[in-house]
């Protein structure tokens, strides 16, 4: 039987292993801690490799492997193909392995520095981290950062291993300054329970037993620490929260026709019937008819099991909602302080759209502000503009709608989301929500009596935004500025908001960086949807280079009030226009991030309207955008 399983085998493992308890735990550490041959050595002298693995494992080592006619344990770990070719980890690895007291999962999370979102990803769900060190060398920048995203992502338990203690002739000394420098650093970041461990992984002292070599330490092997620590599970106190991740309806051919079920795991407290709740973040109240688990109707259920609730009262309760206890509620906010870890290839920027997925619910969420960026080495805070991929921030979020949530730091299943790039669907960043910001509960819609349609009705017209885009000298104003006069000699209402002159008054503070043109263009969106509920045509007439910001700004109307116009000019065209000079300028490099130059011009894909200003003059082009208007086009 083999005792070492792949990703594939792990649910079918931990099956045959249900009664016992699982501790979850991540490795990490720099290139050449000797992280792989610590968890290879962990895994082979725990005995559960096997004979035809391990034969496999020689013959590899021999082709491989670095130590000779020995075996080379960290091939054990290396998975990936390329890894064994760059000779680092690049991605996290899960392994299973088993002993007579608990199932183990190893996340092994990368060294290299290039690769701190594959280390979250694995933190993300472990108990603890060991976080590996070279005794020659004590704490790296890398050190402090693996532990730095141990604590963002509320690991509780830390074991340094003092590795290559032989190296250093098993000097007590050597330890004990690494040792108390890191219980210093862990301190500082408020992690509560750290036990270091000076171990040889390549001689094997202090991974499975007590080694001979350190008689000066009487602390507890590796393998004896992993397998009787106490992890503290924050989630099993407080009242109960059910995330709902599926609602069974009523089915016409069930006996029970009333029969409404609401499933997932619970990820905090403990359930039974009778108990209030109300269900997040509608607030509505009830209480519990009935707890049902796989094998039928149970007394309670607790944190971490798959449940079915059946409530006393016929309530809307959807997917995505939390049920909670009743007098033990988490809060409702649309509004938080919050750390993200960016794992996007492009740039964060403030005020750019994402999904936030949180739990079973995915909502519109911005970065509000970025407060600030935290040098992952030194936890300094350091001011930013924007994030690079493998940097973390301290951001204001603000979503379309409230949702129910806990700090992290109390509960990871409500306070840890995800960020979802709208356009190709990609995760970019990891987040742990600290607190909702007080204004968000503060604030309420003003009702204003006299409505959107009776405005539109009074000025006779129907409220719509025409949003050019197109380079500089693409012809945006000139065609704008046509279709505003015809509309005029019409008798329609219409009014231009042009780059140009906006840049010269409400967007003053603003350049021509990605951050400052994504503000740019989410204050002229909602200029422009304030302009439409007074009634009014309004033609935006900006670069609005970025396909996420037009969208944006399209889903600040309704269906059909929204029309993107695409001024087509090639680049060429307008760089030969070059009507302020401001191409020449560009070219000579004294004006950066020029659109069209080095900055980027992403063209619509399915714009209302396509002018060529190649093929017609301006006053043809404006025609038709007025005829779109009126529904002549
Ligand atoms: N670096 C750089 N890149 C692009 N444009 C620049 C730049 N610097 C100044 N200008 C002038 O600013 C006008 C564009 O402003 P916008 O607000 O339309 O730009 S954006 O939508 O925020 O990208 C633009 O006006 P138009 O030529 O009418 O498009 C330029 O005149
Ligand atoms: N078919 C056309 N449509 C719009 N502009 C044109 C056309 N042909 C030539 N032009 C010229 O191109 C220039 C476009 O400048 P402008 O309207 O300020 O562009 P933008 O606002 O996009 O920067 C103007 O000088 C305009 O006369």
């Amino acid at each position: 039987m083999t005792r070492v399983y792949d990703d594939t085998d792990i649910a079918a493992a931990l099956r045959r292993h249900e009664h016992k308890d699982l501790l979850r735990f991540i490795t990490c550490g720099s290139v050449d801690d000797g992280k792989s041959t610590l968890i290879g050595r962990l895994l082979h002298d725990s005995k559960r490799l096997f004979e035809d693995q391990l034969a496999a494992l020689a013959a590899d080592s021999r082709r491989h492997g670095t130590q000779g006619e020995n075996i080379d344990y960290a091939l054990l770990l290396d998975g990936l193909a390329a890894e064994r070719e760059q000779g680092i980890t690049i991605d996290v690895a899960y392994r299973f392995f088993d002993t007579e007291r608990r199932k183990f999962i190893v996340a092994d999370c990368p060294g290299h520095e290039q690769y701190t979102r594959n280390m979250a990803t694995g933190a993300s769900t472990a108990d603890l981290a060991v976080v590996l060190v070279d005794a020659r060398k004590g704490l790296l920048p890398q050190t402090r950062r693996h532990t730095y995203i141990a604590s963002l992502l509320g690991l509780r338990h830390v074991v340094l291993a003092v590795n290559k203690m032989d190296l250093v002739g098993y000097d007590f000394a050597v330890f004990e300054t690494i040792a108390n420098e890191y219980a210093a650093l862990a301190s500082s970041l408020g992690i509560p329970h750290v036990q270091c461990i000076p171990l040889s992984a390549l001689q094997g002292d202090n991974l499975i037993e007590r080694s001979q070599a350190m008689p000066w330490y009487d602390g507890p092997a590796l393998l004896e620490y992993l397998d009787t620590v106490q992890v503290d599970r924050v989630e099993a106190e407080g009242g109960f929260r059910l995330p709902v991740q599926w609602v069974q309806r009523p089915d016409r051919r069930d006996a029970d026709r009333d029969f409404r079920g609401y499933a997932g795991t619970l990820v905090a407290g403990r359930v039974a019937p009778g108990g209030a709740v109300v269900v997040l973040p509608a607030g509505r109240r009830s209480r519990v008819a009935r707890v049902l688990g796989p094998e039928g109707a149970r007394e309670s259920a607790v944190a971490g099991q798959a449940i079915m609730l059946v409530l006393e009262d016929e309530i809307d309760v959807s997917r995505g909602d939390v049920i909670a206890a009743g007098d033990d509620a988490p809060e409702v906010s649309d509004q938080f302080a919050a750390h993200v870890l960016w794992m996007g290839e492009g740039q964060l920027l403030p005020g750019r759209p994402y999904w936030l997925k949180l739990g079973t619910r995915t909502v519109g969420a911005t970065v509000s502000a970025l407060k600030h960026k935290v040098d992952v080495d030194t936890q300094a805070s350091l001011a930013a503009t924007h994030l690079d991929l493998n940097e973390v921030g301290y951001v204001n979020l603000s979503l379309d709608q409230a949702i129910a949530f806990e700090p992290y730091a109390k509960n990871r299943a409500l306070g840890g989301f995800i960020l979802i790039d709208r356009i190709d669907n990609t995760t970019v960043a990891a987040g742990t929500l600290d607190f909702a910001l007080r204004r968000a509960g503060n604030l309420h819609w003003q009702h204003i009596d006299v409505d959107r349609a009776t405005r539109a009705r009074s000025l006779g017209q129907a409220p719509r935004c025409v949003w050019f885009t197109g380079l500089s000298g693409s012809g945006k104003s000139t065609i704008a500025n046509l279709v505003d006069r015809r509309l005029q000699a019409m008798g329609l209402h219409a009014f231009v908001l042009d780059g140009d002159n906006v840049r010269h008054g409400l967007n003053r503070d603003l350049g021509f960086t990605d951050e400052d043109r994504v503000e740019n263009l989410r204050r002229v969106g909602e200029v422009a949807r304030l302009m439409t509920d007074a009634g009014l045509i309004v033609l935006v007439s900006f670069i609005s280079p970025f396909r996420a910001e037009r969208r944006t700004a399209r889903a600040l109307f309704g269906e059909g009030e929204f029309l993107e116009v695409f001024v087509d000019t090639p680049m060429a065209v307008a760089e030969a226009r070059d009507v302020k000079g401001l191409y020449a300028k560009a070219r000579r490099g004294d004006l950066p991030n020029f659109t069209g130059i080095d900055s980027p011009y992403e063209a619509p894909e399915a714009a209302e309207l396509v002018l060529d200003t190649t093929s017609a003059p301006a006053e043809e082009l404006a025609e038709r955008v007025v005829a779109m208007l009126l529904g002549r086009g």
